[in-house]
């Protein structure tokens, strides 16, 4: 005989002991685990669906590109705060791309196989600009988006960089160094919120088991950096593209290791494609003074131009050079495009978009007299 409520009803179930829940709770994580890797019934296996945050920007569209390229799904999240629409034009209305303006600093969700993780200010004028916020962007947006890898198992990439070295004391850099960053400088809401995201990716994936790939980019240029972004190879070539002299920080003997956008991003989807952790340094190890590649800049575009001296900045490391030693024995990755190279693909792109030898416009005529 089957009991009834005093109203009619059908009884309430019984309530699931706390034994049951947790047996419900495993065999749900079960569940996840075995859809984890696998594809929807209509989409090729060797497709995955990829988010990228900061895919409009300089490197992440470039990456996008390949991903889509490669036939993938591919969602692009971007603040647009230092990314342009422009950069992903090509792709807005192909059914494997989609494109949300959005802030990493509050969740998103999405059901995907791999985050490519990018998004942030990287020139340091514009991440000192707002500096809170680039902290919020290091820290709650890669937590937001680590916290999305777990519960969706996707495979996690951080894109981190050499400034976690800080000013370095040992030269080359290989991975094992752990820094010496001013942990109070002007510099050190980038610097410091990259090495809190690397330890955030560590972290999740020692107690949670999220699979993590950690790269440190060095030094990147080439077509589609922002004309007046502030750093130094874009400074160098839009200044001599507009006759105007090229501002050297300080007496220009400091070094930095270029390396082009399209061997980078080799270099990144290797990454995600093969099984370590790194973290791995991701750079070209040419290195270069700032007056060196000044005059390959003028030779490129105009021998006359000027050089104008400017205050150095606050806490500018002295030199940098990346030992790409893990990255060639475990990606089979060098980079092969030499900056002189690089260069003249970087000036094509930026003639094209700010002309050549622009002067600022003349002044407008003066108003027609009343008399
Ligand atoms: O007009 C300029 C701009 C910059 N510089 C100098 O050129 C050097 C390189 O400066 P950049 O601003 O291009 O880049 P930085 O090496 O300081 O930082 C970069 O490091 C690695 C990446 O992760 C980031 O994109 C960025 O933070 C610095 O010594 C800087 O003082 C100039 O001499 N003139």
């Amino acid at each position: 005989m089957t009991s009834s409520s005093p109203n009619g009803a059908a009884p309430p179930p019984p309530a699931a002991s706390p034994v049951d829940v947790q047996r419900q709770g495993a065999e749900a994580l079960d569940r996840l685990a075995s859809w984890r890797g696998t594809n929807a019934p209509n989409r090729p296996a060797t497709h995955k669906r990829i988010l990228v945050t900061g895919g409009a920007g300089f490197i992440g569209s470039h990456l996008v590109d390949r991903l889509m390229e490669e036939g993938n799904e591919v969602i692009c999240v971007d603040s647009l705060f230092t990314g342009k629409k422009s950069n992903i034009e090509r792709w807005r209305s192909h059914p494997n791309f989609e494109f949300f303006r959005h802030d990493v600093i509050e969740p998103f969700t999405a059901e995907v196989d791999q985050i490519y993780h990018l998004a942030c200010p990287a020139s340091p004028v514009h991440y000192k600009y707002n500096a809170i916020r680039t902290l919020k962007t290091g820290v709650l947006g890669t937590l937001n988006m680590l916290g999305l890898a777990k519960r969706v198992g996707a495979t996690f990439l951080l894109a981190s960089t050499s400034e976690v070295y800080g000013d370095p004391l040992m030269h080359p850099q290989v991975e094992e160094y752990w820094g010496n960053v001013n942990p109070i400088g002007v510099r050190s809401c980038y610097d410091e919120s990259k090495r809190v995201a690397e330890t955030m990716a560590f972290d999740y994936h020692r107690q949670h088991g999220v699979d993590i790939r950690v790269v440190r980019i060095f030094n990147t240029y080439g077509p589609r950096m922002v004309e007046n972004d502030g750093r130094v190879v874009s400074n160098f070539v839009g200044q001599a593209l507009r006759g105007q002299s090229l501002t050297v920080y300080g007496d220009g003997s400091q070094t930095r290791s270029f390396c082009y956008v399209a061997d980078l991003v080799d270099g990144i989807m290797r990454m995600m494609q093969g099984n370590a952790t790194g973290p791995f340094n991701l750079g070209n190890p040419g290195e270069f003074s700032m007056l060196e590649l000044a005059q390959l800049v003028k030779d490129q575009v105009d021998p006359a131009s000027p050089i104008k001296y400017l205050p150095a900045t606050p806490d500018d490391p002295a030199k940098r050079k990346p030992d790409i030693t893990k990255a060639t024995a475990h990606l089979g990755w060098t980079p092969s495009v030499p900056l002189k190279e690089g260069l003249t693909a970087m000036i094509a792109d930026f003639r094209a978009r700010i002309g050549d030898g622009v002067k600022a416009p003349p002044p407008p005529p003066p108003p027609p007299s009343a008399a």
